[in-house]
C-alpha cells in the first residue's frame, strides 16, 4: 500500500546529515535546532539514570523446564506492563547474520551520497533513503538518515528502491528479514501467553502479517544538545525489534514517567518494543511506549529496526478477553490498512500523550474515545465535519 497524500506538501530542501558532518560545519542549520522543550539533556559522563531494560532469556522460554518457564513468562509480562519494552538474550538468531546486516546496512550509509539518492524517499511515503515524515518547510529535522523498505507482503515492495550496491544487501535483507519474521512470531505466543491467552491468539488474527524494515544511521553531531536523532514517537506496529550496532553508545531513550531515561545496550541482545495495535488490542493494558534517540558528540550509531503488524486487512480492536465490568473498551475498532495510511501520512514528532493512538486527523475521520484517547471511526466527529 503506497500512501496517497491528499494534501500538496513543500519540505523544502533536507540537508543530508552525513554530507553537513563531512563539510566539517559547526553550526547547526536551523532546521535541525530544536526549541528549547525538546531539546535532550546531555550527560558528560554516564548518566546515573541509564538503564538496561529488563533482559528476557528467549531460550528458556523455548526449551526451559517448567520454572525457568514460568520465571521468564513472568518477567515478559511485568517488563511490557511496565516499560512497553524488553531486550531479548539467547534470540537463537546467528551472530554473524546480525554482524552481516549491520555490516551492508554501513557500507550503504557509506556510499557516496549521489549513489544513496538513486533510492530516494519521495515527500510523504516512507520507502527508500531520506527523512520520513515530514511535511512542511518549517518542520525541524531529525539528526538521522534513514533507509527504509516494505518487506512482507510482497506487494508493499518497491523494487527500483533495493540497492544493488553494496552488492550482499538484498540477500542479507530477505535472510535477516526471515530469521526476524519468526523471531516475531515466537514473542506474539509468548506475549499472548503472559497475558493468560491462547498462544495462536495473535498470528490467528494477523492474517500475512506486514513487516517492514528501517535502518537508521545517526552520525556524530557537533552539538547533540541542539538536535534530536529521531522524533518522539510510539510505533504504529504490532511489535518493533531493534538491534543496535555493535559498541553503540547510548542513543535510544524511553519516555517514563514523564522523564527520558537512556536505554543500556546490552551485547548480542535485540530491543523489543509493543506498538500501538498490541496496546489497542490489550485495551491498554500492554502500553506503546513514546520513544526518541538522541546523537553523541563523538560517535556515530547505527539502528536496525523491523516493524511487524496485522495484515491491513485487519480489523483492529480491543479484544473480548480484554474488557470485562472493570475494564472497559478504551478504543474503538478500526482498520488496520486505514491506520497505517495515517501513520506514515502524519508528523511522527509533536504527538501529545493523549493523542498516541492515532494522531491528529487529516480528513476529520477520527474522534475522542474514551479516556481522551482518539481512534478511528468510520463517522467524522460533528465538529470536525465543517
Ligand atoms: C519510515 O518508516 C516507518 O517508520 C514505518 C513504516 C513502515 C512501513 C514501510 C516502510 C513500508 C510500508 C509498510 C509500513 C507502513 C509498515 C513504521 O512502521 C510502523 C508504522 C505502522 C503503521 C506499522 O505497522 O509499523
Ligand atoms: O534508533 C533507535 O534507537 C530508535 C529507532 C526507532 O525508534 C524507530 O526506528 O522507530
Ligand atoms: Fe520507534
Amino acid at each position: 500500500m503506497a500512501p496517497v497524500l491528499d494534501f500538496p506538501i513543500n519540505v523544502g530542501l533536507i540537508d543530508d546529515v552525513q554530507e553537513l558532518k563531512k563539510a566539517r560545519k559547526t553550526k547547526i542549520p536551523n532546521r535541525f535546532v530544536r526549541d528549547v522543550a525538546e531539546r535532550p539533556a546531555v550527560a558528560t559522563t554516564q548518566s546515573p539514570l541509564s538503564t538496561s531494560i529488563p533482559v528476557i532469556d528467549l531460550s528458556k522460554l523455548m526449551k526451559g523446564n517448567k520454572e525457568d518457564f514460568h520465571f521468564e513468562i513472568m518477567k515478559l509480562s511485568a517488563s511490557c506492563d511496565e516499560w512497553g519494552f524488553f531486550q531479548v538474550i539467547n534470540h537463537g538468531i546467528d551472530l554473524d547474520l546480525l554482524k552481516k546486516i549491520e555490516k551492508v546496512a554501513m557500507e550503504f550509509f557509506m556510499l557516496p551520497v549521489e549513489e544513496k539518492q538513486k533510492y530516494p524517499m519521495a515527500p510523504g511515503t516512507v520507502q527508500g533513503y531520506g527523512q520520513a515524515f515530514v511535511f512542511s518547510e518549517d518542520q525541524k529535522l531529525d539528526w538521522c538518515n534513514m533507509f527504509a523498505l516494505g518487506l512482507v507482503p510482497h506487494s508493499i515492495r518497491n523494487p527500483k528502491l533495493w540497492p544493488t550496491n553494496p552488492p550482499m544487501f538484498s540477500d542479507t535483507v530477505e535472510t535477516y528479514s526471515r530469521e526476524i519474521r519468526k523471531l516475531c512470531k515466537d514473542l506474539l505466543r509468548f506475549i499472548a501467553l503472559s497475558l493468560g491467552l491462547r498462544g495462536n491468539v495473535f498470528e490467528d488474527m494477523f492474517g500475512e502479517s506486514v513487516q517492514a524494515m528501517r535502518m537508521n544511521y545517526y552520525p556524530a553531531c557537533p552539538r547533540p544538545d541542539l538536535v534530536l536523532g529521531l522524533s518522539p514517537h510510539s510505533d504504529g506496529s504490532a511489535l518493533t525489534v531493534l538491534q543496535q550496532g555493535k559498541g553503540s553508545t547510548v542513543g535510544l531513550q524511553i519516555l517514563k514517567n514523564n522523564t527520558w531515561v537512556p536505554i543500556q545496550p546490552v551485547t548480542n541482545a535485540l530491543v523489543i518494543n509493543i506498538g500501538d495495535t498490541i496496546e489497542v488490542l490489550t485495551n491498554g493494558r500492554y502500553k506503546s511506549s513514546e520513544h526518541r534517540a538522541v546523537t553523541h558528540k563523538e560517535n556515530d550509531r547505527l539502528s536496525i529496526v523491523t516493524f511487524y503488524a496485522p495484515s491491513y486487512e485487519i480489523e483492529i480492536g480491543p479484544m473480548p478477553e480484554m474488557v470485562d465490568e472493570n475494564n472497559h473498551s478504551k478504543y474503538r475498532r478500526y482498520n488496520h490498512g486505514e491506520y497505517s495510511r495515517h501513520y506514515v501520512t502524519n508528523k511522527l514528532q509533536d504527538r501529545p500523550e493523549a493523542l498516541r493512538v492515532v494522531q491528529e486527523p487529516i480528513n476529520a475521520c477520527w474522534s475522542i474515545c474514551l479516556l481522551g484517547r482518539r481512534v478511528y471511526s468510520p463517522t467524522p466527529p460533528k465538529s470536525a465535519e465543517s
